[in-house]
């Protein structure tokens, strides 16, 4: 997994070096080209989760989920057997936006904001999810949160593989070490099916505008960088207030 300097390149010098390779990365006018007409550009993902973390370390819920948004698009061209993944991304994602479009909206402009509103309005169920509710914004975006690390993982693995590699086995160990014991049997066999449908490796880069093996390692490993730094902020976050097992 990625060394604790890999994890956190915004310490100290690395913040510099992280900044530029993020920059060339979004700058760079071939990888861009190749990118044109692309539903899902990962730079939009490197742009969205870069931006997501504030000045004063607060995490923007609006930059946080438009990063989400670029990840259904990309489950969405994998086709109709990652739909109920996507449909279920998309039903997380639409029971945020009805807060932060709601009359406390203003509460909802950072996670810090969102988890001290629904703990001061007692908004937040630690014991169970009552079925005639609507889940709080706690409980829904650590669900978002918990599946980000399924994507770091995945990053992870992909990174480091060849092209002899099967993708959906580094999707299914990415799941099982993530994001597996959270989940019911029925979900985890339903993801077991999805997994056998990844397309390879090759198409997978694709996907990301990748058509070299040099330009792979700094894709996936530039966009993994910025998903773990608000991964480990959200993560501190929720521990902090004892929320991480939020029913
Ligand atoms: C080459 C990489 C480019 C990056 C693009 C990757 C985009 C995909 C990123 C993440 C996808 C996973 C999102 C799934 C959200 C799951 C939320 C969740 O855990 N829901 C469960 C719990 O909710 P409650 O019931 O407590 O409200 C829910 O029970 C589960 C529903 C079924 C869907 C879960 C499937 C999880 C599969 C994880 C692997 C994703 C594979 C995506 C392949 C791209």
């Amino acid at each position: 997994m990625w060394s604790k300097k890999e994890r956190d390149p915004e310490e100290g010098k690395d913040k510099e070096m992280m900044t530029a390779k993020v920059v060339a990365l979004v700058q760079n006018v071939e990888y861009t080209r190749q990118c044109e007409g692309m539903e899902f550009q990962i730079t939009r993902v490197l742009a969205a989760f870069r931006s997501c973390i504030s000045e004063d370390g607060q995490i923007l819920l609006k930059e946080y989920l438009s990063g989400w948004k670029e990840f259904i698009k990309f489950m969405d061209s994998l086709g109709m057997v990652f739909g109920f993944i996507s449909q279920e991304t998309t039903t997380k994602i639409n029971i945020m936006n009805v807060y932060l479009a709601g009359s406390s909206g203003a509460e909802y402009h950072t996670l810090q904001s969102m988890i001290k509103h629904e703990l001061d309005h007692g908004l937040v169920n630690f014991k169970e999810l009552p079925r005639d509710q609507v889940p709080s914004g706690c409980r829904t975006l650590l669900r978002l949160h918990r599946a980000l690390k399924w994507l770091e993982m995945f990053l992870y693995k992909l990174s480091i593989s060849t092209s002899q590699d099967n993708t959906g086995k580094l999707c299914a160990l990415a799941y099982e070490e993530t994001l597996a014991h959270h989940h019911s049997w029925f979900v985890r066999q339903a993801a077991a099916l999805a997994f056998l449908a990844m397309p390879p490796r090759r198409e997978l880069l694709q996907i990301l505008c990748v058509h070299k093996e040099e330009e792979a390692q700094f894709v996936l490993s530039t966009t993994a960088k910025s998903i773990i730094r608000v991964y480990d902020l959200t993560q501190r976050v929720y521990e902090a207030h004892g929320m991480l097992e939020l029913p």
